[in-house]
């Protein structure tokens, strides 16, 4: 699957934006939102009231993607606004396995992310609660960052847990990633690429999902061959 962060989008012309890189059946198969709170990460986006817009104005999946500080509190919210996903810090949260149970009792999936530095192994119990691992692939609070490899180990960890019966989840990736980068990540197991600049900076953003998703496909088939 491939989710185009629109972080990398005009954000003067979001729905278009939005509608530019297609849907389901034909170019994104989810719309990734970056909601940073200035705290939890150095830079600031959009909120919930943002969100709600957007969810009116697309038919696509919104993988909400929460950089702030106590999702306990806030990301709720998302999940009952309608978001399909609601992907929470493990560094922010206070009690990861209430909150997931919450966001799904909205009605959404849960997501649990983690920085570059963070070890998969203190959370291995937690993730027993949640739909995603979204692994970042770069320092969260910014788009266009080069792509940190070492975190593809955490990627075949999380792959071999799943494949294993051990997790049910699907594994996320988002930082960094392009049509250098996404055949590595895809060997390694990644289910779902999060990618910003690669799409919003070519000049056709459908064309760009397309080849994203080729190479992905290409790689997964070699990696489980
Ligand atoms: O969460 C983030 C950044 O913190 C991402 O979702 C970026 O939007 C990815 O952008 P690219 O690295 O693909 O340009």
């Amino acid at each position: 699957m491939i989710a185009p962060s629109i972080l990398s989008a005009d954000f003067a012309r979001l729905s278009e934006e939005m509608a530019a890189v297609g849907g389901p059946g034909r170019g994104a198969d989810w719309l990734h939102v970056d909601v940073m709170d200035a705290h939890f990460v150095p830079n600031l986006t959009l909120g919930l009231p943002v969100v709600e817009s957007l969810l009116r104005s697309t038919d696509t999946p919104l993988d909400c993607h929460l950089m702030i500080d106590a999702p306990d509190r806030w990301a709720p919210g998302y999940a009952e606004a309608g978001a399909h996903n609601v992907t929470v810090h493990a560094e922010a949260a206070e009690d990861p396995v209430a909150l997931a149970k919450n966001l799904r009792a909205a009605g959404a999936n849960a997501g649990l992310s983690v920085k570059p530095d963070t070890p998969l192994e203190s959370y291995t119990d937690v993730l027993k609660h949640y739909d995603t691992l979204l692994v970042m692939s770069v320092e969260p609070g910014f788009g266009g960052q080069k792509f940190i490899e070492r975190v593809l180990e955490k990627v075949r960890a999380a792959r071999r847990m799943v494949d294993t019966g051990h997790l049910n989840l699907l594994v996320e990736i988002d930082g960094g990633i392009n049509s250098d980068t996404i055949e590595q990540a895809a060997e390694a197991g990644v289910d779902c690429f999060v990618a910003g600049s690669a799409v919003y900076g070519a000049e056709d953003p459908v064309r760009a999902v397309e080849g994203l998703r080729a190479r992905a496909l290409d790689a997964s088939a070699h990696g489980s061959a």
